[in-house]
């Protein structure tokens, strides 16, 4: 993961002082491009140890198009809950979007199913896209998203995808961000019969929170080490019919954790 030590690197030393919605500070810069091939291995972090079930569980959520944590709490998964009202709801965040973006002459869009089919059966297309950013209910949103784009792309039976994040909280968000991703891609390729070729990841303000600096120099200190592999049961062949115990990691041999608190 020598791609995020060197996003971490970059931001350190280069990173502007930039103060922030949640009054925490920030080290920013703007712009930044990661690739990872997934033929390489699975993408997640080996210089801090990433807690997987917490991964796993927040995209299975977005791709079943829940918008309430109470699926989260019921796993033990954590990471929403200082966003969520006292009944549990985001507003109409990432699963709403993805699954039940509403349309104002009343209809109803299913952007990833659309997406898993047009990829099938249309593969050159150049509008393998789906987007969170509905500017229209971004005001009903705990948080307007912050991976906000993704498009698929297919060449030699390979596909890869590209997100585009508008705010990055490197340390702590990034990492999660892009195991999804990466996740999302292997999920989507199976069922569309293609092999995962890259994630590409776009970054807009990617930042460092203040009281993350040492956090992250601590990882800069840290050897990276090889990466795991992902495997998926191979019977499942909708993108909604994957569940948590469809997932096998193994080889995943990280650094000891490294806590941070989150800005809210
Ligand atoms: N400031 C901020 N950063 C984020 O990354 C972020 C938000 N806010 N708000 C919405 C979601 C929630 N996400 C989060 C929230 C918390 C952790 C976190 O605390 N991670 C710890 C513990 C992991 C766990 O409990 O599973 C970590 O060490 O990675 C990660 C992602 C990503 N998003
Ligand atoms: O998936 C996510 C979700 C959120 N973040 C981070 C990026 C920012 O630090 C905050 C959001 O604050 P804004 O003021 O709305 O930009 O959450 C992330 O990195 N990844």
């Amino acid at each position: 993961m020598q791609q995020y030590l060197d996003l971490l690197h970059r931001v350190l030393e280069t990173g502007t002082a930039k103060s922030d919605r949640t009054g925490t500070g920030t080290r920013s810069v703007f712009g930044h491009q990661m690739r990872f091939d997934l033929a390489e291995g699975f993408p997640l972090v080996t210089t801090k140890k990433l807690h997987t079930r917490s991964i796993i569980h927040e995209l299975l959520w977005f791709i079943a198009g829940d918008t309430n944590v109470q699926y989260l709490r019921d796993n033990k998964v954590t990471i929403w809950d200082e966003w969520a009202d006292d009944q549990g709801n985001l507003g109409p965040v990432y699963g709403k979007q993805w699954r039940s973006w509403q349309c104002c002459d009343g209809r109803v869009i299913d952007q990833l199913t659309d997406v898993v089919e047009q990829i099938r059966t249309n593969p050159d297309s150049r509008r393998l896209i789906v987007t969170a950013w509905n500017p229209g209910e971004l005001e009903h949103m705990a948080l307007p998203p912050c991976h906000l784009l993704f498009q698929f792309y297919v060449a030699d039976n390979r596909l890869s995808c590209q997100l585009y994040q508008r705010s990055a909280d490197v340390f702590l968000g990034v990492p999660f961000n892009i195991a999804s991703y990466a996740l999302l891609l292997l999920m989507v390729a199976q069922v569309t019969g293609l092999e995962a070729g890259e994630f590409v990841h776009a970054l807009g303000d990617a930042h460092l929170y203040d009281n993350h600096l040492e956090q992250a120099q601590k990882q800069l200190s840290r050897e990276p080490r090889e990466l795991p592999t992902m495997e998926l049961e191979p019977s499942v062949n909708s993108l909604f019919d994957f569940k948590y115990e469809h997932f096998q990691l193994t080889g995943y041999d990280p650094h000891p954790h490294i806590a941070a608190p989150v800005a809210v």
